[in-house]
């Protein structure tokens, strides 16, 4: 019973791979991750002084973007006016084959030099995610599928203490700019009068449809993340971004209930 049991979530499992991710038998490349994206394309990017912020741009392919976008449509979430769905425990199979496409691309992806920052193998930071994080089983248990109209965003947070370390955020159709600044701005007391009007730190991240970013250590719970897309806002390399439709998901691992 159990091992027919097994047999049929595999099916399941593999089924809705193929549907999302393509089917890789097909291919000319049988050695290809299963995503097909091809594993050269996989390369991660520091982001200067966040620690603990990565960026893998080129993590989905223009036909795995829209495979994921029919099957989250399929859901059904954003019609009327939803904008928002959320999911704890069981994840739907395309966000389950989604992490696990995310290990894949942690386990695999080049870790670039050339961003700034002098990274050696042996350090810790080299890595997108923590070894303790990116081993503990499931990796993510927790989903929230966002859409955003023209105009719309989300406020600076840092994301509630519930959820563990490690947050993963894939972006799709219209592309954005996610500003990250301090959560608590020390200021030393003498310079309190002159930093009272200065702007806070910024950070802009350019968030492409189809990249993958990951939070964890100092980015995840020391800085704030947020999305403006008021007019103006939205700037990148000298020009205004274009607004569209966005949508992104966000997979996160809740922590035990405190009882
Ligand atoms: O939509 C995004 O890219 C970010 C979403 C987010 O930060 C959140 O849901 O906590
Ligand atoms: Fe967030």
């Amino acid at each position: 019973m159990a091992a027919a049991a097994d047999d049929d979530e595999l099916r399941r499992r593999a089924a809705a791979l193929r549907e999302v991710f393509g089917d890789s038998s097909d291919s000319e490349a049988d050695d290809l991750p299963v995503g097909g994206a091809g594993r050269e394309q996989w390369r991660w990017e520091a982001v200067e002084g966040v620690r603990g912020l990565w960026l893998c741009a080129a993590f989905l392919s223009a036909d795995e973007q829209s495979r994921l976008l029919t099957a989250i449509r399929r859901e059904g979430w954003f019609s009327d006016a939803h904008n928002q769905a959320m999911r704890f425990g069981d994840l739907p199979s395309w966000a389950v084959e989604l992490s696990a496409l995310i290990h894949e691309a942690i386990c695999f992806g080049d870790v670039g030099v050339g961003c700034g920052l002098e990274l050696k193998n042996e350090d810790e930071d080299a890595c997108p995610l923590p070894s303790d994080l990116l081993w503990r089983k499931p990796l993510f248990d927790q989903m929230i599928a966002n859409r955003y109209e023209p105009g719309e965003g989300i406020c600076a947070h840092v994301d509630l203490m519930r959820f563990d370390d490690g947050i993963a955020i894939v972006s799709l159709e219209s592309p954005c700019v996610m500003h990250f600044s301090r959560a608590e701005q020390e200021v030393p007391i003498c310079e309190t009068l002159e930093s009272a009007h200065a702007e806070p730190t910024k950070i802009p991240v350019y968030l492409n449809p189809g990249s993958l970013v990951l939070m964890s250590g100092d980015a995840r719970y020391l800085w704030k993340h947020e999305i403006n897309r008021k007019p103006g806002a939205q700037q990148w390399g000298g020009r205004e971004l274009e607004q569209q439709i966005r949508t992104s998901i966000t997979l996160r691992k809740l922590l035990p209930s405190p009882n």
